[in-house]
């Protein structure tokens, strides 16, 4: 599976409804503190929205609901993944995306064999607060070196601007959320992303026909 290198993080399925159509291929539903009924039609919706779509849908955090609900990918934090049950997560042949922000965090994520890894936060991030200074653009080249052909996400504080200077530092990927979700055009600023990633996604997809 060749992942697209722009990742959308949305909140809600009616957001997802809105942008994917886009042309987004890659996109989380990050949902915090809700319940588990509603979460579970968050989910439904938004896999049904991202099955008509082609995008690969990924679910934050919650990964048996995924499982319930026939969704393929999951995206843990290192919290995440000491609690969950990776042989049941095995099993259900879920991908699975995890975080990183250290060395060590790195270590214990490639022990775990995932799919992707995410390094951040790369800027400052208004979205949540966290224990790590901004990694900054080496950080990425060095993360690179050390996982290889794995793809890399880079997440935090990224814009369209600052995707260029991601890609040329070694990420396959970049992640956002706030660029979009508080953009005074969301639809717009995705059009934006999808465009200044063009050039990568259509490299990507030469590459895979070949
Ligand atoms: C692509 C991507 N990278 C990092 C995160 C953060 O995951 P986590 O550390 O578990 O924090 P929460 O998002 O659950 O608050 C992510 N969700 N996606
Ligand atoms: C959810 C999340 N995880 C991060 C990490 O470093 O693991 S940074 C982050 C927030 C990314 O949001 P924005 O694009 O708005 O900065
Ligand atoms: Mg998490």
């Amino acid at each position: 599976m060749t992942l697209d290198p722009f990742y959308l993080i949305v909140d809600s399925a009616d957001q997802a409804a809105r942008l994917v159509p886009l042309g987004v291929r890659l996109v989380q539903l990050r949902i915090k503190d809700e319940n588990e009924a509603r979460l579970r039609g968050e989910i439904r919706r938004a896999r049904d929205i991202c099955e008509a779509h082609g995008c690969t849908l990924v679910i934050n955090d919650h990964w048996r609901l995924a499982i319930e609900e026939g969704c393929r990918f999951v995206h843990l934090g290192q919290e995440d993944l000491a609690s969950a049950d990776r042989s049941a997560i095995e099993r259900a042949g879920l991908r699975l995306g995890l975080s990183t922000h250290d060395e060590e965090e790195l270590e214990t994520a490639l022990a775990a064999g995932p799919d992707y890894v995410a390094l951040g936060p790369i800027w400052p991030t208004i979205l949540k607060t966290m224990p790590w200074a901004p990694q900054g653009l080496e950080r990425i080249a060095e993360w690179k070196k050390r996982i290889g052909d794995m793809p890399l996400v880079a997440i935090g504080g990224l814009n369209p601007a600052r995707a260029p200077g991601v890609f040329a530092h070694g990420a396959d990927i970049a992640c956002v959320v706030t660029d979009i979700a508080l953009n005074a055009d969301p639809q717009a600023r995705t059009r934006e992303w999808i465009a200044v990633t063009r050039e990568r996604r259509e490299r990507l997809a030469r590459e895979t026909a070949r």
